[in-house]
């Protein structure tokens, strides 16, 4: 890779899924692309806390929307057989995120979209973005890297088997590779030697690593001490144990990781509660991702999601769902574009619209476990059922909240591997 190829990885997954920190300097003469990309986000608009919410209020007062399927299936599907849009070329190290967004919107809205001809285009593209069949890079001849790996994983147990393709996951590949990205304090590089190391790649490792039946003690050692020392004074988890501030993002993937072990009970429950709830904005209702700052319609899934998952433990009421939905329906989505997005003012994009309906099926869904027996629960056993709405149920699949794919094909690949 070069280091062309190294800064702008860097660049997409510090902006896309990274912890805030100082913008990286990439801006060089040599490379036009990147410094358009710059350009492109230091001119996005800034809006103010009182404008959001403004325009929220309005939004909330006005008759429910309800979600326009047809359109918003449409546009994913033209999205996906198209060639990318321009500024999709900035998105180059994160394909398999993209392929994992797309498939799974289409999958919750109706799953008859993702056809087979649909399901063989994505799993060539996701093949062709590994040397060995696993684990997988951002796009073709990258590295591979542990969130690429785990957008594939989800974005291969949406295509059902289909002429085979789960057999030809390399299980052993990603198994040794995930142990060579271990750190001795418990946490994992996102890849190597450049990688990051906070709770995003413990939870892609775990979560790649239970999907496919590859869980081992040496994987998960020190991993429940790594995520003890993440959780802050606010009750939600930071990237590191070095004490960065708490965040949606952060605080879902602690979670759902000791979930994943079983192992919730490890961490001040009661302080995550108190946290997740102080995330729902008092006058737009939707969800932020920290204190102090603006509400965003992908918390829905990072807050929304670890609020689901405490539920499903018997820790119930952390958000309120009803009001939570009404953000989403009246203010996530954008009357003139095809996907849904962050908040009133902004865009619709492939990344928004995942979460925001991941988040959306979550305040219509009760979250519950299968079975009495505690000790032994894994995190298949979490289900969901539908929970009554005041207006129309918007239809969505039901979901794992801590693999953001629905139930169905989430059980079908995990049986496939057991
Ligand atoms: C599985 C995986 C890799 C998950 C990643 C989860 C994660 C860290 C999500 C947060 C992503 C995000 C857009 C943060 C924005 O920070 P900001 O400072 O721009 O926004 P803020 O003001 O809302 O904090
Ligand atoms: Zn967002």
């Amino acid at each position: 890779m070069s280091s062309r190829d190294i800064n702008r990885a860097n660049f997409i997954n510090t902006k896309l899924l990274g912890r805030k920190r100082e913008p990286i300097d990439v801006r060089s003469e040599e490379d036009p692309e990147i410094e358009n990309i710059m350009k492109t986000v230091e001119t996005e608009t800034i809006i103010d806390r009182e404008e959001v919410m403004e325009a929220c209020v309005k939004l909330l007062n006005e008759p429910l929307h309800v979600l326009d399927k047809d359109f918003a299936a449409g546009g994913l599907t033209f999205a996906f057989n198209s060639s990318m849009p321009p500024q999709m070329v900035a998105l180059d190290a994160s394909q398999a995120w993209i392929v994992y967004w797309i498939a799974n919107s289409m999958m919750m809205i109706d799953p008859s979209l993702l056809t087979n001809e649909i399901k063989r285009k994505i799993v060539r593209k996701l093949f062709l973005m590994s040397k060995d069949n696993g684990p997988f890079g951002g796009g073709e001849s990258q590295l591979p890297h542990i969130a690429s790996t785990y957008a594939a994983i989800n974005a291969l147990a949406l295509c059902d088997n289909i002429d085979n393709c789960w057999n030809k996951i390399n299980r052993d590949a990603i198994y040794k590779w995930l142990l060579s990205l271990k750190q001795p304090d418990g946490s994992f590089t996102t890849c190597n030697p450049i990688g990051e190391r906070d709770t995003r790649g413990v939870y892609c490792a775990l979560s790649i690593a239970s999907l496919l039946n590859i869980m081992s003690d040496e994987l998960t050692e020190g991993v429940v001490e790594y995520l003890q020392q993440c959780q802050t004074y606010e009750g939600g988890f930071g990237a590191t144990r070095l004490g960065d501030e708490a965040h949606g993002g952060y605080t879902f993937c602690a979670t759902a990781s000791l979930v994943i072990m079983n192992k919730l009970n490890s961490i001040d429950i009661e302080k995550l509660m108190e946290w997740c709830a102080a995330r729902q904005c008092t006058e737009e209702m939707g969800l932020c991702g920290r204190s102090n700052k603006l509400v965003d319609g992908c918390y829905s899934f990072w807050v929304g999601g670890t609020a689901a998952m405490l539920e499903a433990n018997d820790y119930h009421g952390c958000l309120k769902k009803e009001a939570l939905r009404k953000y989403i329906l009246n203010c996530c989505q954008s009357k003139t574009g095809i996907a849904l997005r962050d908040k009133p003012g902004k865009n619709g994009d492939f990344y928004h619209t995942n979460y925001v309906l991941l988040g959306l099926s979550i305040t219509e869904s009760k979250f519950y476990y299968h079975g009495d027996d505690k000790t032994n629960r894994t995190p298949f056993d979490i289900l969901s059922k539908s929970l009554s709405v005041k207006e129309v149920p918007s239809g969505l699949a039901f979901i794992n909240p801590v693999y953001g794919i629905p139930n169905e094909s989430l059980q079908e690949f995990h049986e496939h591997f057991i």
